[in-house]
């Protein structure tokens, strides 16, 4: 029975495929391994169902561990007297596909964003430079996966260099530095940043504690390691929550949601299963997802390149429309919800989010269609008032003018390229994050 974490662990990212795969090779079907959320009256049915097929017998448990802060994640299967415990959270990082990230202590790649979806090439990230250069380039993106990039950066130059940093002082500076050059890398997304004060903050406290920089150098590896299981557990949080609000919308086609969203917002913009793109998985894993449209997300296209890579690997129903195509779309599709992701959430719930995010809840709010926005508290900034207060990142007029390298645009045209756009709170209707669902008014009294 040893053997069925090994297969599972080889054989997808996606928990929905390992007992797929599990039940096909055992002659079992296990129904549903989604955590749902703990209100949810189909989660008891869900998770302590096995159906029987052919010689199948077996009991299904949810089990939280010891000061989760979390939905639980851990799946125990009694199959034929058998007793095995799944770790769904080492299941969905070891997946060989799709995963933006390599990590193993001292060892830290990034999938090249840029290639994909022709190539998947890993690149080496040795440095804090490594890092600030491919969030630059844009090898990789979205905000998560900025900040994760960022701090596993960090864990990586520290287990493998910067001896000379024999005190805590020392330590201290040396973080201070770095973190503030990704911080600085691209500065819409809030990510970084509070990721960032939040381990230079513990590191004080560390310091306080002991005068043993080795102590601390450990930590903070230790640190940075553990936001890659957090980010994940809050992804999959977030898409139950999502998946739950949009089933609620009333907005259905026999029961199932057909949802849009912009950019990307999945395993390739974050750690985990995704924001937004998580709460389209959940909706697919429930077999409440009728179809899901996106748009190309112009100038970067990571809509066309990556969101369409990310759900066509998965199977999910879907269809890739132009940026400009969004309000016929929901005059003629029956569009539930729209969903999208965040760069940063201020105070009063403005969001910014990839440019045209906008223009999508205003057409949203014309066909009286809900505009959520999916993110982790990571991407809330209690620090600004509202969206006058974030800068948006502008980039090269060569990403407009160009398309795969290919000149569209006569030469001498003046371009004005933001990379992101503010939406404002009044057209949002509900910020999903790993906590629950709040309207912006409500979310300022979580801060
Ligand atoms: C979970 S990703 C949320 C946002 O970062 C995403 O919607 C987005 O705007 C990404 O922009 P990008 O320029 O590709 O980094």
């Amino acid at each position: 029975m040893e053997i069925f974490p090994r297969i599972l662990m080889k054989f997808s990212a996606n928990p929905h495929c390992c007992t797929d795969y599990l039940g096909r090779k055992n002659n079992i079907t296990i129904c549903a391994i989604s955590s749902l959320p703990k209100s949810s009256p189909k989660r008891n049915k869900w998770i302590q169902t096995v159906l029987g097929r052919g010689r199948s017998e077996g009991q299904i448990f949810w089990s939280r561990q010891a000061n989760s802060r979390f939905e639980p994640l851990r799946l125990e299967i009694k199959v034929f007297g058998s007793h095995i415990i799944i770790d769904l959270l080492n299941i969905m990082s070891a997946a060989d596909v799709l995963q933006s990230i390599q990590y193993t202590r001292g060892s830290f790649k990034v999938l090249d964003q840029l290639k994909v979806p022709h190539e998947l090439v890993y690149r080496d990230i040795e440095s804090v430079k490594d890092a600030v250069d491919a969030i630059k380039t844009m090898q990789v993106r979205g905000a998560p996966l900025i900040a994760m990039v960022g701090c596993l950066s960090v864990a990586v130059e520290l287990h493998n260099g910067q001896k000379d940093l024999t005190d805590n002082q020392l330590l201290m500076k040396y973080l201070d530095d770095r973190i503030n050059s990704l911080i600085l890398a691209r500065p819409t997304a809030v990510n970084m940043r509070k990721e960032g004060q939040k381990l230079l903050e513990q590191v004080k406290e560390w310091s306080a504690e002991s005068n043993d920089s080795s102590v601390l150098r450990s930590r903070v590896i230790e640190y940075c390691e553990t936001l890659l299981k957090l980010d994940l557990a809050d992804n999959i949080a977030i898409g139950n929550v999502g998946a739950e609000a949009i089933l609620n919308t009333g907005k259905l086609t026999d029961g199932r949601a057909t949802v849009l969203t912009h950019c990307n917002t999945g395993s390739l913009a974050t750690s985990g299963v995704g924001t937004a793109l998580g709460v389209i998985r959940a909706l697919h894993q429930q077999q409440k997802l009728e179809h899901v449209f996106f748009t190309e997300t112009r100038p970067y296209n990571q809509g066309a390149r990556l969101t369409s890579f990310e759900l066509l690997h998965e199977k999910i129903p879907s269809t890739l429309i132009c940026d400009s195509a969004a309000s016929w779309l929901m005059r003629t599709k029956n569009v539930s919800a729209v969903v999208v992701g965040a760069d940063r959430v201020t105070r009063n719930g403005d969001t910014a989010n990839k440019v045209g995010t906008y223009q999508l809840a205003v057409t949203a709010k014309h066909h009286n269609v809900p505009f959520y926005i999916a993110a982790p508290f990571s991407s809330i900034d209690p620090s600004i008032e509202s969206g006058d207060g974030i800068v948006i990142e502008q980039r090269s007029s060569d990403e407009v003018t160009s398309i795969g390298g290919i000149r569209i645009a006569p030469i001498g045209v003046s371009v004005w390229n933001p990379a992101f756009d503010v939406t404002p709170a009044e057209l949002i209707t509900g910020i999903v994050t790993e906590k629950g669902i709040f309207t912006p008014d409500e979310l300022r009294t979580k801060l």
